[in-house]
């Protein structure tokens, strides 16, 4: 798959319009953008069908977690909006993300729509292993946690996880190379890491075997977004 089939594009933004012209200014390059927090609480779900009207998918990284119930409908609302793939977080355990993958699974066969592909966050990118230990007082340590909770994920029919780029070939061990990996914390080499910790390039990223990489700051805030995306191409030649 060529890597501009595996980028998606973190849409970053607050307002609609600056969001759906960098659809436009970009679209050659990703065919997936990612709504987030932001921009869906700015611009509401109309967002989405508003890039998919440009021929685009989306990526809703709203990051579920809550009681199965509660999961499991806002999942199905995400699957009527036409989401190509959204996430839930795999830390709100087995049982949510069962009955949501069961039931947009039945939702799909029932209306006939073609089912999204559900991601279960493990460990955030922007949190290393002083931070699982001290703050959140885990201390089998950040592989260890995305291993075990990469393995619930797929036991409870997702499609793959969102896990940093320095986890990915160990999930591809555990949990097959189907089993999709999505990474965050995707930096050129001349962009500085802001507030994540666990970081490579797009290119180690895509030799580790990522499925997509996601990317925002690295692209949309520098100068010149399209050379950055071009300097990036470059060096996916030789990857
Ligand atoms: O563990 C995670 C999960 C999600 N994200 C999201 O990805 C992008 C990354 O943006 P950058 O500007 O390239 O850092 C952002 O929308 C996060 O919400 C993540 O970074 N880490």
């Amino acid at each position: 798959m060529p890597w501009k089939e595996k980028l998606i594009i973190a849409l970053d933004v607050s307002d609609a319009r600056h969001a759906l012209n960098i659809v436009d200014m970009l679209g050659d390059y990703a065919s997936v953008f990612k709504v987030g927090f932001e921009l869906f609480v700015s611009a509401g779900p109309g967002i989405v069908k508003d890039i998919n009207n440009k021929g685009k998918k989306v990526f809703l990284d709203l990051k579920f977690h809550d009681i199965p119930n509660t999961v499991t409908k806002a999942a199905l609302a995400a699957v009527r909006l036409g989401v190509y793939m959204f996430n839930v977080h795999t830390s709100g355990g087995y049982d949510m993300m069962k009955r949501c993958s069961d039931s947009v699974s039945e939702l799909c066969i029932k209306e006939n729509i073609q089912k999204p592909k559900i991601i279960g966050v493990t460990v955030l990118t922007s949190l290393d292993n002083s931070a699982l230990k001290n703050e959140l007082f885990i201390s089998h340590g950040i592989k260890t946690h995305v291993r075990h909770l990469s393995l619930l994920a797929q036991k409870a029919g997702l499609d793959g996880v969102v896990a940093s780029p320095h986890e990915i070939s160990m999930i591809k061990q555990h949990c097959g190379k189907d089993f999709l990996v999505v990474t965050p914390g995707i930096r050129p080499s001349w962009v500085a890491p802001d507030d994540q910790k666990r970081t490579t390039t797009p290119k180690e990223a895509l030799k580790s075997g990522a499925d997509y990489i996601v990317m925002g700051r690295g692209i949309l805030k520098q100068e010149d977004p399209i050379k950055a995306l071009e300097l990036i191409s470059l060096e996916m030649l030789t990857a």
